[in-house]
């Protein structure tokens, strides 16, 4: 998406501002789709995240490796890194800005091997908004929120009506969110 040396965000940006019902700096987040990969606790091979907010746009998330993550030998898949880089950066972006929002982009630089065993620190901040884009950033340093940095990663995720899912997805989608017809409009903004 961006060479080395290129400004992020790539355009002129708005600040990104939390909804203000965005949970609270602390507040733990919960799984948003039980089947969801990333997040889901009924999927038994997924990658369990667990995810809450932070200071400032931030939220930080915890992934640990196990031997159904391998790529190679006792090393993480980087495609399941870039998962687990899509779903932080995807929390933050759903849980601080409460707009149904899609990954359009995702770029990951892989710096440092992951071994099975390690977890993954993932502190993802929101970088911009300029329009229905939504620039955000991440680092995952392994086995301590100041270790060192294994993968990084920038997104741009774009913001869609709750029928996005609806129409291509599951007709029940907004119920399986969690999200009710009643509640939708004061919790959630569709409109940008
Ligand atoms: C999941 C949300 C749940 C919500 C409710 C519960 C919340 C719980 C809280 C939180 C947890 C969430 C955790 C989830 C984490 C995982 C997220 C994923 O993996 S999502 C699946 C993968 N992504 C897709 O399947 C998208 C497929 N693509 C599309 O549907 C479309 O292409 C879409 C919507 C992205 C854009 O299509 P258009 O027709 O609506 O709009 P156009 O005009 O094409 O794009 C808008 C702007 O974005 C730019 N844009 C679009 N794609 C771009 C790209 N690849 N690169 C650069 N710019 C791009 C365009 O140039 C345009 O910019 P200009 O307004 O003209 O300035």
């Amino acid at each position: 998406m961006t060479k080395p040396g290129q400004s992020w965000p790539p355009t002129d940006t708005e600040p990104a501002v939390p909804h203000e019902d965005a949970p609270a700096p602390g507040s733990k987040l919960g799984v948003h789709y039980s089947h969801c990969f990333g997040c889901g606790d009924e999927v038994e091979a997924g990658l369990h995240i667990q995810s809450s907010v932070a200071e400032g746009p931030v939220v930080v998330s915890q992934f640990t490796v196990t031997e159904a993550h391998q790529g190679a030998p006792g090393l993480a898949h980087g495609g399941l890194l870039a998962c687990a880089f899509d779903e932080a950066l995807g929390s933050a972006v759903g849980n601080l800005l409460r707009k149904p929002s899609v990954t359009a982009k995702l770029e990951t630089d892989f710096v440092r091997p992951v071994p099975v065993g390690s977890t993954l620190h993932i502190a993802a901040e929101l970088d911009g908004v300029s329009g229905r884009k939504i620039y955000v950033s991440a680092d995952g340093r392994l086995d301590a929120a100041d270790g060192p940095v294994a993968v990084r990663a920038r997104a741009l995720f774009v913001t869609v009506g709750f029928e996005h899912f609806t129409t291509h997805g599951d007709k029940d989608a907004l119920h399986k969110f969690g999200v009710s017809d009643k509640e939708r409009p004061k919790d959630w903004d569709i409109n940008p």
